[in-house]
């Protein structure tokens, strides 16, 4: 990375221009500047104006957000996806030309994105516009942490690029991104919701419970698939507005491609980094909230003793602890879950810190911990295959890592949860749960019809 201190973004983009020129190749450049306050969520809604792929990350318990338009830089993968993303990746962290002088965890040069569930799977018409993996840095970007707002600009620069051209759009798609008068419309309205298959789920969960008895495996996590047609096309800036406000202690997020969008509130934790430390989470067993205190203390207290939830949640401690011990130092990892309440339902709740090696990255640790156990199953090979050939559903995004990274070894992904694909006025949304020996495929089902609630709610009308 080349850092420089420019006198203007004019300035900067001419020397960009020169040096693409003499290289014969495109010059990635950045620069960074605090802002006044800015609403995240509207910097979202009104960068729609621009017709560029948009994205959104927000941290609710951290007053983090990030939100992006436009591509700078983009890599998308289908094969060898984590080796793809971090050689590309690596290549332009060499070659950057950036003005940053804030340091500030998520601005600068940063690259959000996500991947898919399972990059063997050959993808559906559903997920078309989704690659097995895919980040970008976006052209224009918003970083709000706690009361301070930073605006990033970056650009990928030809050499017979004009800088006082692209200075020009430059300015005008700011003021467009910045306009503070954007209007959010209210929740669309659900006309039809279409369970997919729930009989045929049901048969599948006894038919993985069976199995699991004759301990072909120990536990399989099976999803499904929820279609809501709306009333009118769903706005996603809306949409993350209302998940913001309802779902506290969750990672909200948005990720476009080509006018689809992939949106959730997920409370799960894949991995944080902060330079050399780690921070994961072990999130599996759930009991729903009760109506009164009382009942709500009561139903957590059991689920904390609960066999079935407890041998679900214990499966995803044993395999993080494990791929954390192969590349880092110090993990800790507490004897007992504690209950983490969300509000449409309560988790068993593990915490996980850890020290990366040196030679390790973020790549390293999310292609060792997904899928954990919470999402895929034990063993892992035997669950996957068990998936594949049995769930009938193209997972896409639901379920995989999706965040962010920047150029100083920081970052975060959430694992795609409580989430859905926005297709106009179709959603399409997914939940899924563990299945274990004794599980009752009528009491798994009633469960993931709880873990759609985040999602339908800020549909409803
Ligand atoms: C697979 C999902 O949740 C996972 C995360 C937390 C608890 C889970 C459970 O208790 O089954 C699941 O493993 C989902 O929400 O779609």
């Amino acid at each position: 990375m080349i850092e420089v201190k420019p006198k203007s973004f004019e300035s900067l983009l001419s020397e960009a221009i020169t040096k693409a020129k003499t290289n014969n190749d495109t010059q990635l450049i950045s620069m960074t500047e605090e802002i006044r306050k800015v609403d995240p969520v509207r910097f979202f809604a009104s960068a729609r104006k621009l017709s560029m792929d948009r994205v959104f990350w927000t941290s609710t318990s951290e007053q983090f957000s990030i939100a992006g338009v436009g591509n700078a830089w983009k890599v998308e993968a289908e094969e060898n996806r984590t080796e793809v993303i971090e050689s590309r990746w690596q290549k332009l962290l060499d070659e950057a030309i950036v003005h940053n002088p804030y340091k500030v965890p998520g601005t600068g040069l940063v690259a959000l994105g996500g991947m898919s569930f399972d990059p063997s799977v050959r993808k559906s018409e559903l997920w078309n516009n989704f690659s097995h993996g895919s980040f970008q840095i976006p052209i224009l970007m918003l970083t709000r942490r706690a009361s301070r707002y930073y605006l990033t600009t970056s650009l990928e620069v030809r050499g017979d690029d004009d800088p006082n051209e692209l200075n020009k759009w430059v300015v005008q798609a700011k003021e467009m991104v910045m306009d503070r008068t954007e209007w959010l419309p209210d929740s669309p309205g659900i006309n039809t919701q279409q369970e997919i298959a729930p009989g045929q789920w049901k048969d599948t969960v006894k038919h993985a419970a069976d199995m699991i008895k004759s301990r072909d495996a120990e536990k399989i996590v099976l999803a499904r698939e929820l279609r809501v047609r709306l009333k009118k096309d769903a706005s996603v800036a809306s949409i993350l507005k209302n998940l913001m406000a309802a779902q506290p202690n969750s990672y909200v997020f948005a990720v476009e491609r080509d006018g689809d969008c992939f949106v959730g509130a997920s409370p799960e934790r894949l991995v944080k980094q902060e330079d050399e430390q780690l921070f994961s989470v072990c999130l599996a067993g759930t009991a729903p909230r009760g109506k009164t205190d009382e009942e709500d203390r009561e139903i957590a207290r059991q689920l904390l003793h609960d066999e079935k939830n407890r041998s679900e949640h214990d499966f995803v401690v044993k395999m993080i602890r494990k791929s954390m011990e192969t590349c880092c130092d110090a993990v800790y990892v507490p004897d007992k879950p504690v209950i983490h309440p969300f509000k449409n339902l309560q988790h068993l709740y593990t915490p996980v810190t850890a020290r990366l090696q040196k030679g390790y990255s973020i790549f390293d640790i999310i292609e060792k911990l997904h899928p954990t156990p919470a999402l895929g199953g034990v063993p892992r090979e035997k669950s996957m295959t068990y998936i594949r050939e049995h769930e009938q559903l193209d997972r896409g995004w639901y379920g995989a890592p999706v965040g962010w990274m920047d150029s100083n070894r920081n970052g975060e992904f959430a694992v795609a949860i409580r989430s859905g694909l926005v297709q106009g006025n179709i959603v399409s949304l997914f939940a899924g749960c563990g299945v274990v020996r004794d599980s009752d495929p009528e009491a798994e089902y009633e469960e993931t019809k709880i873990k759609f609630r985040p999602m339908l709610s800020v549909l409803e009308d």
